[in-house]
């Protein structure tokens, strides 16, 4: 197994379930994470709720390597096509890139 994905699957099936965020630093712990994403340690990655560059932020403060997204790239596809995915991704970038300099 090269890593694993902290998620409770968008939280849309059972009411009440344990947030993704609130898991994470357990989950890192319990992997002896983190590493990084070229070493040869088990990867973490998140999902669930990730809608900003803050949100991206916290995640890897609390100890994922990297971040996934899912429905902020369907509702961008599904209102502009393609252009709204690259607008959705562009925009985050900038906006991580600017948080990354105010911290
Ligand atoms: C329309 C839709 C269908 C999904 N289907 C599945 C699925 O079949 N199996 C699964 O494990 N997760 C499924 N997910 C959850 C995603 O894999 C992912 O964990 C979740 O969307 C991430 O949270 P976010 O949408 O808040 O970014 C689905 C999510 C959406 C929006």
């Amino acid at each position: 197994m090269d890593g694993i994905v902290v998620s409770n699957h968008g939280g849309r099936q059972v009411d009440g379930a344990i947030g993704s965020l609130d898991m994470l630093p357990e989950v890192v712990d319990c992997v002896k994470g983190p590493k990084t994403m070229r070493g040869d340690g088990l990867l973490v990655l998140f999902d669930g709720g990730v809608r900003t560059e803050v949100d991206i932020i916290k995640v890897l403060c609390l100890g994922a390597q990297g971040v996934l997204m899912g429905r902020p790239w369907v509702y961008s596809f599904g209102t502009a096509g393609k252009e709204g995915m690259e607008e959705l991704i562009k925009g985050i970038l900038a906006d991580l890139d600017q948080s990354m300099g105010l911290l």
